[in-house]
């Protein structure tokens, strides 16, 4: 059995992301969820999940998504945003199901602050499902993670309420993930912040599932977006264990792992970290820094050796009057980056334990 006789092809919707994460649960293994800001990345990505035959997560950032739409446009109402966010959808349902694999499209952080990018999104996704009973995303995450605890549930409840009823799964974070997303500069918030209290993740579960099932817990375990010098960032993924251990009494022992949890700051971060972090019910893994950085190398390596075909249009080493043409063409360059990025989501999928699962 595979995932694929468990949910079909394509972008997952309502209970079908459900049943992924419980597959997943339960067979130990996690999906990586990749940051795209264009149909380029979103096509290396799928590619990947392709090749190895596997389910994949795609998300979009706030500012990943103005940029999927268009530097050029103003953002000042989140217009921008909210339409590159509708387009990279749209892109990845449109092509998904001829990769063949099942994808769950996601969008990232959203701060308190980026609230009027979340409601464009939701509206988009409820116009969708008046036409296609399903929402246009699979999931969201709300991140109100700088707000106190009462007011991040007390939010999370509020668009909880409303994601129901279309099938939305939502992603929400307690503890506080360092670094930077978006124009939040968390690189000082204080160390306590950065390790959520199994308490605090209790009170998250009690009050969303509530709700309903269908959501998932970005607690802090020292995670932190972006790749910096070893030793820099301190993660104790064998903290999440604590939190599955605390529901679990507090459920009176009946589910052995309740939560569904999710790691960000998967980049640089050790394959034994990654390993401990699955064994404990993390089910979906960020990835952002890595895979930005593989996307350069091959279009670097490209215009690096290929340096000499790249300064004019026509002449080059083999002759003053040959066409460049084949070289610069970006369907030959971008391509380099994107088999390089195939290659960084591979990794990503192994290490979670992510390969042949269909
Ligand atoms: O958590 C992330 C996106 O939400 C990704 O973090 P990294 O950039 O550290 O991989
Ligand atoms: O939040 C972390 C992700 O890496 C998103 O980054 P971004 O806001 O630069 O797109
Ligand atoms: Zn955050
Ligand atoms: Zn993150």
């Amino acid at each position: 059995m595979g995932v694929l006789d468990i949910v079909p092809a394509g972008v997952l919707t309502g209970d079908n992301v459900r049943k992924l994460f419980d597959y997943a649960k339960e067979q130990k293994f996690a999906i990586p969820a990749i940051n795209v800001t264009s149909s380029s990345t979103a096509n290396a990505v799928l590619e990947a999940a392709r090749d190895i035959k596997a389910p994949i997560i795609i998300q979009v950032s706030q500012g990943g998504s103005a940029y999927f739409a268009g530097k050029g446009l103003a953002n000042d109402k989140q217009q921008a945003s909210i339409a590159g966010a509708v387009a990279a959808a749209h892109h990845v349902r449109t092509v998904a199901k001829a990769y063949g694999v099942p994808v769950v499209l996601h969008s990232d952080h959203c701060a308190k602050k980026l609230l009027p990018w979340f409601d464009g999104m939701l509206e988009a996704d409820e116009a969708y499902f008046k036409e296609h009973q399903e929402p246009l995303f699979s999931s969201h995450m709300l991140d109100l993670s700088e707000d106190s605890k009462e007011e991040n549930i007390e939010i999370c409840e509020k668009y909880f309420k409303r994601m129901v009823p279309i099938g939305l799964w939502l992603e929400m974070e307690i503890g506080i993930t360092g670094g930077e997303e978006d124009g939040v500069d968390n690189s000082d918030v204080d160390n306590a912040s950065l390790y959520t209290q199994p308490e605090d993740v209790w009170d998250v579960y009690e009050a969303l599932n509530k709700i309903g099932p269908n959501f998932s817990i970005a607690a802090a375990f020292g995670n932190v977006h972006g790749v910096y010098k070893p030793g820099n960032v301190k993660l104790h993924p064998e903290l999440l264990g604590k939190h599955q251990a605390y529901g679990k009494e507090k459920l009176g022992g009946k589910v052995e792992q309740p939560l569904y949890l999710v790691f960000h700051g998967g980049s640089g971060s050790t394959k034994e970290e990654i390993k401990t972090a699955v064994g404990n019910g993390v089910v979906k893994m960020n990835v952002d820094t890595d895979t930005q950085f593989a996307y350069l190398v091959g279009i670097r390596d490209f215009v690096f050796k290929k340096k000499d075909y790249l300064l004019t249009q026509v002449g080059n080493p083999e002759g003053a009057d040959k066409p460049n043409k084949k070289f610069y063409d970006p369907r030959v360059w971008v391509r380099e980056g994107e088999k390089t990025l195939v290659e960084r989501v591979k990794e990503a999928c192994a290490d979670l334990g992510n390969v042949g699962r269909l």
